[in-house]
């Protein structure tokens, strides 16, 4: 492999200079391949309160300037063993979102064709259905692992099938979880009925509570994900909203409780070994975020799984 091209050198373009691509990486276009590229989607026609998650993916990037090549807590330099480019955005419909949902598979499963795993920035929480089209027609089931406060298996809202609180119910539905291996992390807060969590269950979901982490710690919840999710292929999704509105008040449906988030980037950190094959980072709203507390918290969830990635090819 060719030495990867990394983010611009901020000891010589200070890092609120330089390209407005994710970590200041370069473009897509700009290399010849990408291990991993990290693409945009702006679409948020799927959301049930507040709007705003189409203005996720430029806000995640321009929180994203003050990372720096080396991660110590891994021990990995996610931009320097790797290729990591920006692809941009995807530009999906916000009028249709069947249309949409075609647009973002296409998109993914091209940058896929292409060679590269995918790194998706939201965009609110339907896009993870296409995705998980997209990573399932290659790999079968795969194992969801997903960092919500919401379970996001619920059937329909006013009667529309696909929206931000119903993208693992549709993939369940259309056999692309595996069923044995799946699990939310952060769940918490008020649902409709009791029965949604039994629907949830039949649907191949585990549930870690958010209140899990306040009884049995980080380590706990980290050995009970990597028994559940064993060896076979990972898809991880997080919705920012896992974090306590304390630290990502920039979110649409925000619930008290949640995760600090030293708690979700050491959570990810215990992914290394695992066969991740494809993430997403949702629902940031930035109209609701104050001094890009969310953003820069997304953008270092994004940050850690681009380390395990790195950290898995170089075995
Ligand atoms: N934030 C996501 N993805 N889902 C929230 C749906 C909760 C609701 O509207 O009842
Ligand atoms: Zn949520
Ligand atoms: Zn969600």
């Amino acid at each position: 492999m060719s030495t990867p091209i990394g983010p611009v050198d901020a000891t010589k373009v200070p890092r609120y200079g330089g390209p407005a691509t994710f970590a200041r990486l370069p473009r897509l276009d700009e290399v010849s391949r990408a291990d991993v590229a990290v693409v945009g989607i702006p679409f948020d026609s799927g959301v049930s309160y507040r709007p705003g998650a189409r203005f996720g993916p430029g806000h995640v990037r321009a929180g994203s300037k003050l990372l720096r090549p080396y991660n110590p807590a891994l021990d990995a330099m996610p931009f320097g063993t790797q290729q990591v480019a920006d692809a941009g955005d995807l530009g999906v419909n916000p009028f249709d979102i069947e249309e949409a949902i075609g647009t973002i598979d296409a998109g993914i499963s091209a940058l896929r064709a292409d060679g590269a795993q995918v790194l998706t920035l939201g965009g609110d929480h339907t896009v993870a259905l296409p995705i998980l089209r997209s990573v399932a027609r290659d790999h079968g089931p795969v194992a969801v692992l997903h960092f919500d406060a919401h379970l996001d298996t619920w059937d329909t809202y006013f009667g529309a099938p696909y929206t931000h609180g119903t993208p693992f119910r549709r993939a369940s539905e259309e056999g692309l979880i595996d069923l044995e291996r799946s699990m939310h992390v952060g769940i918490r807060g008020p649902l409709y009925s009791k029965q949604d969590l039994e629907d949830d269950a039949v649907l191949g979901f585990q549930v870690v509570r958010s209140d899990d982490y306040e009884v049995d710690g980080v380590a706990s919840v980290v050995e009970r994900m990597r028994r559940r999710l064993g060896d076979g292929p990972v898809y991880v999704s997080v919705d920012i909203d896992v974090l306590d509105p304390a630290h990502a008040p920039g979110t649409g449906t925000p619930e008290a409780g949640g995760l600090t988030s030293r708690e979700l980037l050491n959570t990810l950190r215990g992914l290394v070994g695992l066969d991740v094959v494809g993430a997403d980072v949702v629902e940031v709203s930035p109209a609701y975020d104050h001094a890009e507390l969310t953003a820069i918290a997304a953008s270092h969830v994004a940050y850690e799984l681009l380390s395990v990635l790195a950290l898995n090819r170089a075995g």
